[in-house]
């Protein structure tokens, strides 16, 4: 990890923007980090996009600590960042700091990720700090509150947006890093990203944010539902479906091996 925390600020100081991908596995992580990808974050939608899940919550901090050792195993260059699964880090800032710690004393990321921006989560974001560990904010659609919430588009009302500006600032104030604006309206993001001294990364946020980040999974068209704020770069489903008929056909027909 050649990337450092310190040089994000610098980054949106220079209005040099942030390039963040998602990965949960070593060869995702080998290929994203030769690529140039500044920061690798093994999200809980790997819940989702690698194990089947229905949603992030199942998630478990031991499945999380087991792909992110293996995505910090294939990355040199990149800073690699690691969500707090649901309900590992909620309870209390004791129970967070034990579950941020395992996860870089026990895979090697250099940070972690956590969703909310209401008092208590504020609280425990510096309670984390002081005890050294990094951390990104994540306001807005936070998908761990989806029984709540849901998948919509979040701060739509003025009240709402000044919630989640509120929160975002709170948040700098307790020492996040970063933070990530995720399913909001760009204005908002907009708003945010000026507000906050510390980089806004942005997924549904608009074109405004320092950074953007999206799901690897949805980037390679392997995203069985990917949000409507995704882009497929690639179609990698077809591609692998191809290669798998060409194999089952070659061995069928006895070309494979020869
Ligand atoms: N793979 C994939 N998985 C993910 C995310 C992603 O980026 N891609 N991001 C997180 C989930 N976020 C969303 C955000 C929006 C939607 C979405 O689809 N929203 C619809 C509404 C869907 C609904 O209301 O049910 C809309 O129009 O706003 C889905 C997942 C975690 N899991
Ligand atoms: C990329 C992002 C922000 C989408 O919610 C994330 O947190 C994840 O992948 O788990
Ligand atoms: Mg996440």
């Amino acid at each position: 990890m050649v990337i450092k925390i310190r040089q994000l600020i610098e980054w949106k100081q220079q209005k040099r923007p942030i390039v963040v991908l998602t990965a949960w596995d070593y060869p995702i992580a080998q290929i994203l980090d030769q690529a140039g990808v500044d920061l690798i974050l093994v999200g809980d939608s790997l819940a989702r996009v690698a194990l089947g899940y229905k949603n992030e919550l199942p998630l478990t901090l031991d499945e999380m600590i087991h792909h992110a050792k293996a995505v910090c195993r294939g990355v040199k260059q990149a800073l690699v960042l690691v969500d707090l699964p649901f309900l590992t880090y909620q309870e209390s800032p004791q129970q967070a700091i034990h579950s941020a710690g395992r996860i870089l004393k026990e895979t090697g990321a250099q940070a972690v990720k956590l969703e909310g921006g209401y008092p208590a989560m504020v609280e425990t974001v510096s309670r984390l700090v002081q005890a050294g560990i990094p951390v990104m904010g994540h306001v807005g659609l936070t998908p761990q509150s989806v029984y709540q919430i849901g998948l919509k588009q979040q701060g739509k009302t003025k009240e709402e947006a000044e919630r989640i500006l509120g929160e975002a600032i709170a948040l700098e104030q307790a020492g996040a890093f970063a933070m990530l604006l995720e399913h909001i309206p760009a204005d908002l993001a907009a708003q945010i990203t000026q507000k906050l001294s510390i980089p806004t990364i942005g997924i549904g946020a608009g074109p405004d944010c320092d950074g953007q980040v999206l799901v690897t999974a949805d980037i390679l068209g392997m995203g069985e539902k990917s949000p409507p704020f995704a882009k497929a770069y690639a179609n990698l489903s077809a591609i692998i479906t191809q290669a798998a008929q060409d194999f089952a056909t070659e061995v069928r027909e006895k070309k494979f091996p020869r």
